[in-house]
């Protein structure tokens, strides 16, 4: 495909911003074939693009670079043409190189030393990824530069409701005046928001895996709103790189574990998008179970079709919904999606099953969830939000087996 005819397709798919000439000078400087045109780019090939020095297009700052999703960020950084990491923090790991903390970073040689998160000098940073855990997001973000655009990753401005944020995650919320700014992330699905926004809250891995195929259902009234159970499984990646004995290989392996059995946090972050979709509130049944794997989400919903409504209707609505979306894919009838199949990659693939009993479907969709569930979706909103195209750096093929 052309470059012309690529970026006439982002045009139309109202996912670009960039003039034309620009983004053809842009493909010229990067061999025309990084930027535009699928890449066939192995997952987890460590490959730094020519023109992505450090300042030369937009400067990041990655706040909790030598965690789980900063380390995914800065994978998915070493093959985008726009962005250079100026800045990256850490808290016990400050001071020391990314490499001694990852070392399959060895042959990153022009990233940053860590610093501590109150040492970091914006100066020179246009956008911020913020992948602190939640609590300690709010004080921190609110102490930054207005002028900067800021992904955060953390549940910390997710929840619309103050009071429900303090119900749900047991403390007061610190920065009240910014949550009515932040824009919720999900990026299919409010892309035009996050196009505008400053302020992203990233969604939680969870609730991207279950809002993505049941909110067009919802929104055109082919599922009932009150009968929704859904069973979600997580690898352990998803609990963070902090040392906690429920996540020690002994406890973990060879077993399932359910946790938040009834009351996870995610829960009223589900509900808010579900509920929004309807106009009205939405309850569900939710369950995650931590999985002896180390990345890669599953969600399986139970659902009541609304009465007269056939499988083939909630197909056909996926099918209508993601047909142009590059991250979200109904797969054939019958194919069941696996976490094998979207591993290291920013996609979602979703299916729709009929259930044995009359009435009802099974839904499966499934999310790397250090990808799309975290860093992969971050990054597409940080590309909308700068006006890249929306793929940029994402064109992962999923590392399978
Ligand atoms: N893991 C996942 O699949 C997903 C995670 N998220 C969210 O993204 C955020 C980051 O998650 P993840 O990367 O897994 O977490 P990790 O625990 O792996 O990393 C946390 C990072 O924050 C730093 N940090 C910890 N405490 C503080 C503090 N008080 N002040 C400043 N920095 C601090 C850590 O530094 P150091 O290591 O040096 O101590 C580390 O860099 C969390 O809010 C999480 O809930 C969202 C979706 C999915
Ligand atoms: C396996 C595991 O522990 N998963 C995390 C969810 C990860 C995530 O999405 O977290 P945030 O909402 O904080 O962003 C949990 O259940 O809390």
């Amino acid at each position: 495909m052309s470059t012309a005819s690529l970026s006439s397709t982002f045009l139309d798919r109202g996912c670009f911003l960039k003039s034309e000439e620009r983004l053809s000078s842009l493909a010229k400087q990067n061999g025309n074939k990084k930027y535009f045109g699928r890449s066939n780019t192995l997952p987890f090939k460590s490959l730094r693009v020519s023109n992505s020095k450090p300042g030369q297009e937009a400067r990041v700052a990655l706040l909790g670079a030598s965690g789980y999703t900063g380390a995914e960020i800065i994978r998915l950084l070493t093959n985008h043409p726009f962005f250079g990491i100026t800045v990256m923090t850490a808290d016990r790991n400050a001071g020391k190189s990314i490499e001694s903390v990852f070392p399959h970073f060895v042959t990153q040689k022009d990233l940053p030393t860590l610093v501590s998160t109150s040492d970091a000098n914006f100066s020179d940073v246009d956008a911020v990824f913020c992948c602190l855990p939640h609590g300690t997001t709010q004080e921190i973000i609110k102490g930054l530069p207005r002028r900067l655009k800021i992904v955060d990753l953390s549940a910390d401005f997710r929840l619309r409701d103050i009071s429900e944020y303090e119900e749900w995650y047991g403390q007061p919320h610190r920065a009240p005046n910014l949550q009515e700014e932040a824009v919720y992330g999900l990026t299919e699905i409010y892309r035009e928001k996050v196009r505008y926004a400053r302020l992203v809250a990233n969604p939680g891995c969870y609730p991207t895996s279950i809002q993505l195929p049941l909110i067009p259902l919802i929104k055109t009234n082919l599922i009932e709103h009150g009968n929704i159970i859904i069973d979600s499984k997580s690898g352990v990646s998803g609990a963070g790189r902090g040392a906690k004995v429920s996540n020690l290989y002994t406890e973990l392996t060879e077993g399932i574990m359910s946790y938040g059995v009834t009351k996870h946090r995610h829960v009223p972050e589900i509900e808010q998008g579900l509920s929004d979709a309807a106009c009205s509130k939405v309850t569900v049944s939710f369950t995650p179970h931590l999985m002896p794997m180390s990345r890669g989400m599953q969600s399986t919903i139970y659902v009541q079709m609304a009465s007269g409504v056939t499988i083939e209707d909630l197909y056909h609505q996926l099918k209508v919904s993601y047909e142009n979306e590059e991250f979200v894919k109904l797969l054939d009838k019958g194919i069941v999606p696996r976490t094998h199949d979207v591993r290291g990659s920013n996609y979602c693939y979703v299916n729709v099953f009929p259930d044995r009993i009359r009435g009802r479907a099974i839904i499966i969709s499934v999310i790397d969830n250090l990808v799309k569930g975290a860093s992969g979706q971050a990054l597409q909103n940080l590309n909308i939000m700068m006006g890249f195209p929306e793929r940029t750096g994402l064109e992962y093929l999923p590392l399978f087996p």
